[in-house]
């Protein structure tokens, strides 16, 4: 059978880009990604926003919701301080398999902990399992429709404590109606709006950052 896009993006690594170094490994996925096949990884564009994001906040724990291929997990963990690292969640074991080799050849594999399942199910034991107080950066890329109910999770788990920044993917294209309503009405975020555009395309999307102000 035909290998799968996750398959070919892997091998679009394997031989474009050098073992150890980050950049080499998002610039080979975004050209395969521009030029060959369309994927749903984050991209060049809202990439850059989702870089300046995480310089920003200097994240000691951040929460990645939807891994895919690991496009946004090596963005996210190349800028990280030692010490610092990623918990990454993915539902899918196949986009999981390739995620775990291309954060590896990307050189970040000790910033990041994969980890396979439902953020629904992990949500929960993210204090026990990882020893997580709460998240500095959450990172929403996942199932859209499980936006808002993992944010409720977060918050009634302890995860989201005053001044940690929610980063949402695709509240336009594919949309997040729910959460977008929850986070810019909600006294408890502040909340705004990164203009961009679905990754590889012209289409509108963007990011939207939410600073949680406490109870
Ligand atoms: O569904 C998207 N992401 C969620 C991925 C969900 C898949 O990964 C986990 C699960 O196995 C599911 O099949 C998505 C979709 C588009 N899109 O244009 O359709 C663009 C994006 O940036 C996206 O993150
Ligand atoms: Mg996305």
């Amino acid at each position: 059978t035909r290998t799968s896009r996750p398959q070919r993006i892997l091998k679009a690594v394997q031989r474009k880009a050098t073992v150890g170094d980050p950049q080499s490994v998002i610039t080979a996925i975004d050209h395969f990604c521009r030029h060959r096949e369309w994927a749903m990884n984050v991209g060049d564009e809202k990439g850059s926003i989702l870089d300046s994001v995480v310089n920003e906040v200097s994240p000691v724990t951040v929460l990645e919701l939807g891994t895919y291929c690991g496009y946004s997990t090596v963005r996210i963990a190349r800028l990280l301080p030692p010490g610092a690292c990623v918990i990454t969640l993915e539902f899918n074991p196949d986009y999981a398999a390739i995620a775990r080799q291309v954060i590896k050849w990307s050189g970040l594999e000790d910033k990041v902990q994969l980890v396979e399942g439902a953020s629904g199910d992990w949500i929960p034991w993210m204090k026990e399992h990882f020893g997580v107080q709460a998240f500095d950066l959450v990172f929403l890329d996942h199932w859209k429709e499980r936006y808002l109910p993992d944010t409720k999770l977060l918050e009634e788990c302890g995860l989201i404590q005053k001044g940690t920044v929610l980063l949402a993917d695709n509240v336009i294209c594919p949309g997040t109606p729910d959460y977008l309503e929850y986070v810019r009405n909600s006294p408890h975020y502040n909340s705004q709006y990164y203009r961009s555009h679905l990754e590889y395309t012209k289409a509108e999307d963007g990011l939207e950052k939410s600073v949680f102000l406490g109870y």
